[in-house]
């Protein structure tokens, strides 16, 4: 969608809409006032049809700018809310228009020519009807309606963004049209003072009849005979006398007055009518306002987002009509894209190279040259890309350097256009979450709640590609926290590091196992990992043997942090003190997969990593009908099959669950937990029993690696995620407090899903479900027609 504010007003046109196209854009709407322009050559009668034609381009232009304002969201319902805004804006304004027109017609009317008459009347109708009628309620409640329509794919045409096209107008008012307008009043004025002046001989003629009727009665009362002639002479010259009487401006005014008001009433609507239509009838008010509006919610949206996507259609059409790679007559853009040209910035001059990498050298920072210059050092190895933001001392130019070195090295500007940068805190990413940083992945975040979870309601942030995941959890959030919500519990809470070491001989090997299973040799070992934090305390140490091999498994608790790089750290620095002990201990790997991190193992599931959680609820029949829309028994019967029976034949361990990964994920990516733990994390059993004529419903999950402080938990919108929850950060009371009820949390949202899901299947409705929720987008149904645009 394009972005407007600052560059010439446009026209929405809508391509492919078939049926649409009609109901949304007039035709004038897409011929750029070409129809306009084509009525020059006809002869027409400039006092009806181009006062018709100039009402229906101004209906036109409103249309089209309803439209425009109405697209020019980002959102259906931005949209929606758009067209009703717009009404708002132009209510008053079409009004003042409507009474302006009206009084000019009325004008037209008053000098009692009856084709004007009719005519006029004819017009004040269709004035209402257009402004009324089709502009204030019909055009707004069918554009509303098309944009709201949805196919028999259940696909809105609103959502194919791809099916809009910009073209520009520059609004200048068609020379046709102005000259109408000019000619009509002109046409109207001398109408009337033709009319008028038939009214004033009309006028004179009956002041002359008596006149001269008074005077041959005075000269025959003076003359007996019939002096005739001498009278019709007096009769001229007493004219003569009354007429320069009447020239006078004295005597004109007073005529005018004794005319009846009527006529300076009509002296003064036409000539405001004409100021009117000269001075300001061609001021695009709607235009003007609309465009203000749209400026200020583009600003609002980002004022970044704005600048750069119109730099950024800008130059993707000047670099592609250069590189002769893709050409694209019109290139629609998201506003939600933060994203700039990849182009090089081609007015800046670009120094010599030596004196470029003096300056390098001698400050130790590229801050001080410009793009091409800092892309020229890294061409000749001075600067390693890598290293970009610290070498220019400014994170996001840095990314920005990166996008523009893999646009032209990979050719993948199309992709990068794509992907946007601008405006995210680098700063928080440098050295904590991510290298060779190119930008950033917006992902929805859905909201699954309110949940009663220990007596404490909360709103659970998803982040989710799934349509219907969001859905069905907050089904299940409304029927527990219907029934009393649910009880959580953590029973245990260690994270764990598993190094493989060798040793010379099973027979060193069982010695050493020995010697670290004894409760006082833990210690040493303890004291060791325990030096290496604040927080993380050994607890645990299991350890296997397989020959000569020995796998140690350490278990500590990490506080509030997920754990796993304290664990890390903790093991090193024990594994050097067993060294001491056993000095041909050789350290393989600092993991040896006993651990068992981001990988499917039996160990997580039966010995507990991160937090063991568990939680219950009991869900009254009642309510397991009316908002899960099945039955107590059938969902028994369906949980047995599935969740135990099912995942036995499959082979599954940790597995006795419907879909507690699809929780776990989403709730993960929300609030900034490594997304890869989702593997020994999502591990669960889900248990349901009749109780009474109710359902008991229970979530176990041994191995939740969750943390609120530490890897991505304090990036912004993962902050605020763990915010909404109240676990931001470390637990300043109790360390680890904070992650242990974030566990509690997940478990609970984890039945949430559960029973929705489970409750989805047995009443057959997950098929239905998702082709509403999760297959409704355009994207899925154009994707034949999208194909990838790299050219690998
Ligand atoms: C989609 C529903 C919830 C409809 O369910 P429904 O009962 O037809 O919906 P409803 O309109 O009667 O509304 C009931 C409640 O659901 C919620 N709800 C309803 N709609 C919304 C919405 N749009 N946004 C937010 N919340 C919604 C909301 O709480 C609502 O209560 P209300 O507030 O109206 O009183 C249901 O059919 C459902 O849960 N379907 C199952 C979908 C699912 O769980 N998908 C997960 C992915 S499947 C997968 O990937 C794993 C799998 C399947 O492969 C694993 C395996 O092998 O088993
Ligand atoms: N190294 C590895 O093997 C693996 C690393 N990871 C990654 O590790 C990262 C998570 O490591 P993790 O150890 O959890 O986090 P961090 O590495 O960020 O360590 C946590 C830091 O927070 C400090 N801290 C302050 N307050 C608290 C508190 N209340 N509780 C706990 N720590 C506190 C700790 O202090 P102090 O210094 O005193 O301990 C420590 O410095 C993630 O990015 C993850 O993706 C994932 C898998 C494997």
């Amino acid at each position: 969608m394009p972005v407007r504010g600052g560059e010439p007003q446009r026209y929405v046109q809508w391509r492919k809409l078939s049926g649409a196209n009609a109901a949304l854009a007039p035709p004038h709407l897409k011929c750029d006032g070409a129809k306009d322009k084509s009525l020059c050559n006809k002869n027409i009668n400039i006092t009806n049809k181009n006062m018709i034609n100039t009402r229906f381009s101004a209906i036109g232009h409103a249309t089209s700018l309803l439209a425009q304002f109405a697209l020019s969201g980002c959102s259906q319902s931005e949209v929606i809310n758009n067209i009703s805004k717009s009404m708002s804006l132009l209510g008053p304004s079409f009004s003042l228009n409507s009474i302006v027109c009206i009084l000019a017609i009325s004008v037209g009317m008053l000098p009692g020519v009856q084709i004007l008459e009719t005519l006029y009347r004819m017009l004040t109708c269709m004035s209402f009807i257009a402004n009324y009628v089709v502009i204030m309620s019909f055009y707004p409640a069918c554009l509303s309606l098309v944009l709201d329509v949805r196919d028999e794919n259940g696909m809105s045409f609103w959502g194919d963004r791809s099916q809009i096209t910009v073209i520009y107008n520059d609004h200048k008012t068609y020379p046709i049209t102005q000259r109408a307008k000019v000619i009509m009043s002109v046409g109207v004025m001398i109408v009337h003072a033709q009319r008028k002046e038939n009214i004033q001989f009309a006028f004179k003629l009956e002041t002359c009849s008596l006149h001269f009727s008074r005077w041959a009665l005075s000269g025959m009362e003076t003359e007996a005979d019939n002096m005739l002639g001498i009278q019709v002479s007096k009769f001229i010259v007493f004219n003569e006398t009354e007429k320069n009487n009447h020239l006078s401006v004295h005597s004109s005014i007073m005529h005018w007055m004794a005319s009846g008001a009527d006529h300076i009433v009509i002296l003064i609507l036409l000539l405001s009518m004409i100021v009117w239509f000269w001075f300001f009838g061609d001021r695009d008010d709607l235009a003007h306002t609309l465009a203000q509006v749209n400026k200020k919610q583009s600003t609002n949206t980002s004022v970044h987002s704005v600048r750069h996507v119109l730099e950024t259609q800008k130059n993707f059409k000047h670099t592609h009509s250069q590189t002769g790679y893709r050409k694209a007559s019109v290139y629609t853009s998201n506003k939600m894209v933060q994203t700039e040209n990849v182009d090089g910035d081609n007015n800046v001059e670009i120094r010599p190279f030596d004196e470029c990498l003096d300056i390098y050298k001698t400050q130790k920072s590229a801050d001080k040259l410009n793009d091409d210059e800092v892309l020229m050092l890294v061409k000749s190895n001075h600067i390693k890309p890598y290293m970009l933001e610290k070498c220019v001392n400014n994170p996001e130019r840095g990314v920005g350097l990166r996008r523009k070195i893999i646009a032209a090295e990979s050719n993948l500007m199309e992709a990068l256009i794509q992907l946007p940068y601008i405006g995210y805190d680098y700063s928080k990413v440098l050295g904590t979450n991510c290298e060779n940083v190119i930008g950033y992945v917006a992902v929805p975040v859905g909201v699954a709640g309110p949940l009663l979870v220990d007596d404490v309601f909360y709103q659970v942030p998803m982040a989710t590609t799934e349509g219907c995941l969001v859905a069905s959890t907050n089904r299940g959030c409304r029927a527990l926290t219907m029934c009393g919500g649910v009880i959580t519990r953590v029973v245990d809470d260690g994270m764990t590091r598993g190094p493989v070491v060798r040793f010379s001989s099973v027979t060193t090997a069982s010695k050493a196992k020995m010697w670290m299973d004894n409760p006082e040799k833990f210690k040493i070992i303890k004291l060791a990992f325990d030096s290496t934090s604040r927080f993380a305390r050994l607890t645990k140490l299991l350890v296997r043997i397989a020959g000569r091999h020995l796998f140690i498994r350490f278990t500590a608790s990490t506080g509030d942090a997920m754990g796993m790089n304290m664990l890390s750290k903790g093991t090193e620095k024990s594994l050097q003190v067993i060294e001491g002990y056993f000095p041909d201990m050789e350290v393989l790997s600092l993991s040896g997969n006993f651990c068992s991190d981001k990988k499917p193992a039996a160990v997580n599931w039966i010995e507990g990593r991160g937090k063991y959680v568990v939680s219950e609820a009991i869900v009254p029949s009642k309510i397991v009908t009316e908002v899960l829309k099945t039955t107590v028994g059938a969902l028994v019967d369906v949980n047995i099959s599935k969740n135990f029976i099912g995942s036995a034949i499959a082979g599954s361990i940790g597995g006795n669950n419907a879909h507690a990964a699809n929780v776990v994920t989403a709730v993960y990516i929300a609030t900034g937990q490594d997304p890869a733990q989702n593997v020994a994390s999502s591990n669960c059993m889900t248990l349901m029993e009749a109780f009474g004529e109710d359902l008991y419903v229970s979530c176990t999950m041994p191995s939740v690696e969750v943390g609120t402080v530490g890897g991505g938990t304090s990036l912004p919108g993962q902050s605020a995620c763990l915010e909404m929850l109240g676990v931001r950060g470390a637990n300043s009371q109790t360390p680890g407090a904070n992650a242990k009820q974030l566990a509690r949390i997940l478990c609970a949202t984890v039945l949430a899903g559960e029973l929705s899901l489970m409750s989805a299947l047995t009443a057959g409705h997950l098929v239905k479900s998702h082709m509403i929720h999760n297959r409704s987008a355009p994207s899925i149904q154009n994707l034949e027609s999208e194909p990838c645009k790299s050219t690998r």
